[in-house]
C-alpha cells in the first residue's frame, strides 16, 4: 500500500484502530461528489418547483438572480424571462416570480383559514435598533397594532390639515423653476419630496429646495442605493452574514449608525418639544401604542419610503408627457382651463380632474416607483397560486414592472375586432405605414384609463402600483396629493422642454431606479386672459 497509514492506535477494549488516511479522503471525496451531483438533480426533476419553467441555472442557484441585481441590471433580467417563458418564472430554486393580475390577490390576501403570506424580511435594509418597522414586522398582531396607530396620520381629514405644507413646497419648486434657465427634474422632485415628509415627520425642514442642494443626510441615502442589492445578499446567506459582521469596516458601522440616530435626534426632539401645528405624531402619540423604538424606525422607513417612491413617478411622468406632447396639451388644456387663477389649485380641486388623474396612473405603470417584486414567503402548509399548490418556504412576488409590460396584460393589439380582418389589418399597416392600430404596452397611454375602447382589453387589475392586501400602502392618499398637486402647479405654471430621448429610460434598479438627471427648461406659460 502506497497510502499513509498513521497507526493512531485507539485501545478500546482490547480493539485497535488505524485510520487509513486514503480511506477518509475517498469517503470525503466520494460525498462530496454525491451532494453536488444530487443537488442539482434534485432541484431540476425532484423538487415541488420541478414544473415551473425558467433557466436550469437558476433551478439550482440563485447565483445569476445575485449578478443581475448587482449590476443593477434585476428588472431587465426578469421582464426578459417573463417574455421568453411565461407568467410565472421561476428565476432561483424556490423563488418564483409572476406577472399574472390574479396573482396579487393570491400572494397579499390572506385566504380564509390560512395563514398570511410572510414577508421576506431580508428583502429590507434591516433597521439599526433591531426593531422591525411596519414594513418588515411579520408579526400579524403587531402589524395590525402599529398600522392602527399610523393609519390616522394618512387619513384624508388629517392629510387635509396638512394642505398648507404641501403648498408651501410645491410653490417652492415653482419658485426655483422660475429662477433658473434648466433644471434637473430629478433632483428637483428628490429635493421638494424630502423637504415635505421632513417637515411632515419631524416638523423639521431639510431647506433642500431653498438651498438648491442635498442635504447632507439625503446624500448619503442617494449615495448608498447601488450597495441595496449587496446588504441585500449579505442578509440571505446567514455565513455570509456572520463573516461580514466581523469584518465590516468601523467607518461603515458608523455611518449606518450615525445615519440613524439622524432620525432618533429628530423624533426625540419633536417628542419633547411637541409641535406647533398638528403634524403626524399627534396622531401617534394618541394611539398610545408605539414604543419610543417603534416610533424611531418607522420614521426613518417614511422618510425612505415617502419619498423617493413620489419623486420617481413626478421625474417618470414628465419625461413621457415630453416625449408625448399631445398628451401633455391635452393635460395642459385640462388644468389650465379648470383654473382662472393658481390660487385655485388646491387639493380639493386637483382631485377630480380626470386626464391628471389618468396621466399619474398611467405613469405609474410605465414607470412604476417600486419596479420589481416585493416577495413573500409562503405560509406554513403551502398556499394555491393561480390554482396551483406552492409549498410552504417559496419566495413569491408579483414583477410590477414586467406585469405592467406585459401584452397579456397591456395588450398590443385589440384582436377581437381584428382577428377575422388580419390580412386586412397588415394591409392597413403596409399601406399606411403606420403602427397606429397595435396596441404597445410601453406607450405612455393615459386613455386606457379613461374607458377608451380600444383600450378595453387591459386588465387592469393587475395594475398595482401600491400593493394590495392588508400590507398596502399607508401613504397612498398623501401620495396622491402630493402628485396632483405638484403635476398640475407645474404644467399650469410653465412649458416643460427636454433634449432627452428615449434612453433617460434605460436606468438602472437597485431595489429603487437609480435616476438619470432629466434636465428639464421650464418656460413660463403664456398669460391667459
Ligand atoms: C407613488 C408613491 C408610492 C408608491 C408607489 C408606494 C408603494 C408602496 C408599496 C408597493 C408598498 C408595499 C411594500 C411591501 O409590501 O413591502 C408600500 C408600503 C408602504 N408605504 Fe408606500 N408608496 C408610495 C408612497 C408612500 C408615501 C408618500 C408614504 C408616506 C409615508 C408611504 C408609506 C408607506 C408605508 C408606511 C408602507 C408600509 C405599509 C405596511 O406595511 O402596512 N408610501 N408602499
Amino acid at each position: 500500500m502506497t497510502s499513509l497509514q498513521i497507526d493512531s492506535v485507539a485501545v478500546r477494549g482490547h480493539e485497535t484502530f488505524v485510520l487509513d488516511i486514503t480511506a477518509l479522503n475517498r469517503c470525503l471525496v466520494t460525498l462530496f461528489i454525491l451532494v453536488a451531483v444530487s443537488y442539482p438533480i434534485y432541484f431540476l426533476y425532484l423538487h415541488p418547483l420541478r414544473a415551473y419553467p425558467g433557466p436550469k441555472l437558476s433551478a439550482i442557484t440563485r447565483m445569476p438572480y445575485w449578478i443581475a441585481c448587482l449590476k443593477g441590471d434585476q428588472v431587465r433580467w426578469l421582464t426578459k424571462l417573463h417574455s421568453q417563458y411565461g407568467p410565472v418564472v421561476r428565476f432561483g430554486p424556490v423563488d418564483l416570480s409572476y406577472t399574472d393580475a390574479r396573482a396579487w390577490r393570491d400572494i397579499c390576501l390572506v385566504p380564509k383559514g390560512k395563514k398570511e403570506n410572510a414577508k421576506e424580511v431580508g428583502f429590507h435594509a434591516p433597521s439599526a435598533n433591531g426593531v422591525p418597522n411596519i414594513v418588515c414586522q411579520n408579526d400579524v398582531a403587531h402589524h395590525a397594532r402599529i398600522r392602527r396607530a399610523l393609519l390616522p396620520a394618512f387619513s384624508q381629514k388629517a392629510l387635509k390639515a396638512q394642505e398648507p405644507l404641501l403648498q408651501k413646497y410645491v410653490d417652492l419648486v415653482i419658485a426655483r423653476a422660475r429662477q433658473a434657465t434648466e433644471l434637473d427634474m430629478s433632483e428637483l422632485m428628490n429635493f421638494a419630496m424630502f423637504d415635505i415628509m421632513a417637515d411632515f415627520a419631524f416638523g423639521e425642514p431639510l431647506h433642500m429646495l431653498e438651498n438648491g442642494e442635498y442635504s447632507d443626510w439625503v446624500a448619503k441615502v442617494f449615495n448608498a442605493i447601488r450597495i441595496l442589492p449587496l446588504v441585500q445578499m449579505i442578509e440571505f446567506y446567514p455565513l455570509l452574514k456572520k463573516t461580514f459582521a466581523l469584518i465590516e469596516p468601523k467607518a461603515v458601522t458608523k455611518m449606518r449608525h450615525d445615519h440613524f440616530n439622524h432620525t432618533v435626534m429628530r423624533v426625540n426632539r419633536r417628542l419633547n418639544h411637541g409641535s406647533e401645528k398638528q403634524d403626524l405624531w399627534d396622531f401617534i402619540l394618541e394611539s398610545e401604542t408605539l414604543t419610543l423604538k417603534e416610533m424611531h424606525v418607522n420614521a426613518e422607513l417614511f422618510m425612505a419610503a415617502g419619498t423617493e417612491t413620489t419623486a420617481s413617478l413626478l421625474t417618470g411622468v414628465t419625461h413621457y408627457l415630453m416625449a408625448n406632447q399631445e398628451k401633455m396639451k391635452i393635460l395642459t388644456d385640462e388644468v389650465r382651463t379648470r383654473f382662472k387663477c393658481r390660487k385655485e389649485i388646491t387639493l380639493d380641486n386637483v382631485a377630480p380632474l380626470r386626464y391628471l388623474n389618468a396621466c399619474i396612473r398611467e405613469g405609474m405603470r410605465v414607470y412604476p416607483p417600486v419596479p420589481s417584486g416585493l416577495p413573500r414567503i409562503v405560509a406554513e402548509g403551502g398556499n394555491s397560486i393561480l390554482g396551483k399548490w406552492v409549498p410552504a418556504g417559496t419566495r413569491v412576488s408579483v414583477h410590477q414592472f414586467s406585469t405592467y409590460h406585459s401584452p397579456e396584460n397591456f395588450r398590443q393589439v385589440t384582436c377581437h375586432l381584428l382577428r377575422p380582418h388580419i390580412f386586412v389589418y397588415i394591409a392597413t399597416i403596409v399601406r399606411t405605414n403606420t403602427t397606429c392600430l397595435l396596441r404597445d404596452p410601453d406607450k405612455f397611454v393615459p386613455e386606457r384609463w379613461l374607458g377608451d375602447p380600444a383600450y378595453k382589453d387591459d386588465i387592469r387589475d393587475a395594475h398595482q402600483p401600491f400593493s394590495a392586501g392588508t400590507r398596502n400602502c399607508l401613504g397612498i392618499n398623501l401620495a396622491w396629493h402630493e402628485m396632483r398637486l405638484m403635476l398640475a402647479k407645474l404644467v399650469y405654471e410653465f412649458d416643460i422642454e427636454s433634449d432627452a430621448g428615449p434612453d433617460w429610460l434605460d436606468q438602472n434598479v437597485y431595489v429603487i431606479w437609480d435616476r438619470k438627471p432629466l434636465i428639464c427648461r421650464f418656460e413660463d406659460a403664456a398669460p391667459r386672459e
